[in-house]
């Protein structure tokens, strides 16, 4: 595994790599602090791809005012540990000055998608999201690039910008990695107390609790799954939600009644404190 700092650098290496070999490239694009999440990612990426890139890079540009990207987690050294374990075979990890020498006048802007969930609360989130993820699909110009289901709204915004752009990388989602007793995996969970960490189960529990009504139901309304899974978060003193919405999936639109949608997303953000954590559900209702 090689560890290439410039964009000068990773484009001579995977240049010479598609000179010498027939392989596809896959890419993982992280902001590290890497968990088995993560490590998922690549084993998946390393049994499709033949070169396999992954990116470390904390994007000031996806984060707002007020938002935690100065203390967001940062390990090296570890992340190389995971990184080679489980199958990368170049790592890129560039400076800010190196992604964003100044000035930058250039934003993509996916629209539609992005108003609602994390794109509501969270302004200018996507447009980051979207011009860095473009920036790096330029730089790696990826046969295939591997995002977690975790962040679905994430999943639609890029799948949407290759379509209209017309990119020529295959977006590959990959189920959401959990914990033991079902938290979903996150850089974050490293900011949790211990009680936090035990209350932080009921976004887990409340989307069980949601697939649990569907499975015993013919119809149902999003409202009614809504309450169930608002009702079980309340639960927890220290939970204060951000959102707790049920879309239709993958369009991400409202919907009265069950009767006419295929497949629906349960998308949770929550506060503990300081934290704020994303997980979902997405429950096929018919094919
Ligand atoms: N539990 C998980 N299972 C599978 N993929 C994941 C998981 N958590 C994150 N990913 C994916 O890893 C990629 C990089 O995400 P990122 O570095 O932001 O990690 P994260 O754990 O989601 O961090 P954060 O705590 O900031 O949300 C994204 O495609 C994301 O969806
Ligand atoms: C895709 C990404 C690496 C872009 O900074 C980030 O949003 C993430 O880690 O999901
Ligand atoms: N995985 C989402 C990155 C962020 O929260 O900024």
């Amino acid at each position: 595994m090689e560890v290439v700092h410039s964009i000068a650098d990773l484009r001579s290496r995977i240049r010479e790599y598609r000179r010498k070999n027939d392989g596809s490239v896959g890419f993982v694009p992280t902001m590290g602090y890497l968990h088995e999440g993560h490590a998922s990612l690549l084993r998946k990426a390393r049994s499709q791809s033949g070169l396999v890139v992954l990116s470390i890079f904390v994007n000031p540009l996806q984060f707002g005012p007020g938002e935690d990207f100065e203390r967001y987690p940062r390990n090296t050294e570890r992340d190389l540990e995971v990184a080679e374990a489980a199958g990368a075979d170049l790592v890129f990890m560039p400076s800010v000055s190196e992604m964003y020498p100044a000035p930058t006048r250039t934003t993509v802007s996916v629209t539609g998608l992005t108003s609602n969930l994390c794109g509501a609360s969270r302004p200018g989130h996507f447009d980051g999201v979207a011009t860095v993820v473009s920036k790096l699909f330029h730089i790696v110009q990826p046969d295939q690039a591997f995002f977690g289901l975790k962040d679905a709204q994430q999943v639609a915004v890029i799948e949407q910008m290759v379509q209209d752009l017309n990119l020529a990388v295959e977006i590959v989602p990959c189920p959401t990695l959990r914990e033991k007793d079902g938290l979903a995996m996150s850089s974050r969970n490293v900011y949790l107390t211990e009680e936090e960490r035990k209350q932080a189960l009921v976004l887990s529990q409340s989307l069980e609790l949601a697939k649990e009504f569907v499975r015993g139901r013919s119809s149902f309304t999003a409202g009614e799954l809504e309450s169930l899974v608002r009702s079980h978060i309340a639960t927890a003193p220290l939970a204060v939600i951000d959102y707790a919405e049920v879309l239709a999936y993958p369009a991400l639109e409202t919907f009265e009644s069950s009767t006419h949608t295929d497949s629906v997303i349960i998308a949770l953000a929550v506060k503990f404190g300081k934290t704020r954590l994303i997980d979902n559900a997405i429950i096929q209702l018919r094919k």
